[in-house]
C-alpha cells in the first residue's frame, strides 16, 4: 500500500482545503445491499463519483474517506486511480466518521470541509463556493437550498397542528466548511448526537453561514433518489 504521507503530496499542493468523507453508513433506507458508498450508479460506486467531483476542486489539497471498517483496504484500492485519498475506518455513528477522518488531517491545513459520500454528484464548483466562503472569514459556512414544500408541524397522531414559515427555512446540503480549528473544537466538545457538523458549530454558539446549494448535491437516501441520480448524471458536467 502507499505511504498516506506521500498520497497528500498528491492531489494538489496548492490547495489550502482537506475533505473529510464520511461513508461508512450501511445505507439501510436504500434497502439491503452493500454499504450505501459502494453500491452502483451507472456502474460506478457512489464513492468513486464523490470523490471525482471533490478532486476536481482546485482548492482541495487532500482527501480523507471514512470507509466501513471491513472495507478500508478495498476502498483504498477501489479510489487508487480516481484520485489520492487517505482511507481510515469509520465508526458507528456519522459524526463518529467524521472525527475518525478529521484526526488524521494535519494541522497545518486550515480549511476543512465534511462532504457525504451520499452526496456524490456535487459539483467541484459547490466544493469552490464554499470554501471561498470560509477564506473570506466565516468560521461555518454550508450550502443550502430553499423549501419548496408547504411545512406542517404534526401530532404523533396525525393531527396537523399548525403551518410553519418556510421562508426561513432552508435544507442544508454538504460539503459544509469550516475554519479546522472551529470543527476540531465542535467534535470536542460535542455531548450529543448531531446530523451535520454545522450543528456542533452552533451549539459553540459560533454562527453559521449558508450560501447557495446545488440541486446536483442531493443526498441519496431511498431507492428513488438513485432513480433521480441516474437522471442527473446525464445532465451533469463530466468531472
Ligand atoms: N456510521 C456512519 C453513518 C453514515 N456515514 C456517512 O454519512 C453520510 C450521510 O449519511 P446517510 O446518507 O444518512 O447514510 P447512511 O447512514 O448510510 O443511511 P441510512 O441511515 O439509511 O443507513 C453517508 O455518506 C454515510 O456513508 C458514515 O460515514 N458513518
Ligand atoms: C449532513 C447532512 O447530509 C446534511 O443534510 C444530513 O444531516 C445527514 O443526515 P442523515 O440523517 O444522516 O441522512
Amino acid at each position: 500500500m502507499t505511504d498516506d504521507r506521500d498520497v497528500t503530496a498528491q492531489l494538489n499542493a496548492r490547495g489550502d482545503v482537506a475533505v473529510v468523507v464520511p461513508a461508512a453508513g450501511a445505507g439501510v433506507r436504500l434497502g439491503p445491499g452493500a454499504p450505501k458508498a459502494l453500491r452502483l450508479l451507472e456502474g460506478e460506486p457512489l464513492l468513486v463519483h464523490a470523490i471525482r467531483r471533490t478532486a476536481a476542486a482546485p482548492s482541495v489539497r487532500m482527501i480523507v474517506v471514512a470507509a466501513p471498517p471491513a472495507e478500508v483496504e478495498a476502498v483504498h484500492d477501489l479510489l487508487a486511480p480516481v484520485a489520492p485519498v487517505i482511507v481510515v475506518a469509520g465508526g458507528a455513528e456519522r459524526q463518529d466518521s467524521v472525527a475518525a477522518a478529521l484526526a488524521v488531517v494535519p494541522d497545518d491545513v486550515g480549511i476543512v470541509l465534511v462532504h457525504d459520500a451520499a452526496r456524490c454528484l456535487a459539483p467541484a464548483e459547490l466544493f469552490e463556493r464554499v470554501a471561498a466562503a470560509v477564506r473570506d472569514g466565516a468560521d461555518a459556512v454550508i450550502p443550502a437550498l430553499p423549501v419548496v414544500d408547504t411545512i406542517k408541524e404534526v401530532a404523533a397522531d396525525g393531527t396537523v397542528l399548525g403551518t410553519v414559515d418556510r421562508s426561513v427555512l432552508r435544507a442544508v446540503q454538504t460539503p459544509q466548511g469550516f475554519r479546522a480549528g472551529t470543527l476540531r473544537a465542535a467534535h470536542a466538545a460535542a455531548a450529543d448526537s448531531h446530523t451535520d457538523d454545522a450543528g456542533a458549530v452552533e451549539k459553540l454558539g459560533r454562527p453559521v453561514l449558508c450560501v447557495p446549494g446545488s440541486d446536483f448535491a442531493l443526498k441519496i437516501t431511498r431507492p428513488i433518489d438513485l432513480a433521480l441520480a441516474t437522471h442527473l448524471l446525464k445532465l451533469s458536467e463530466p468531472a
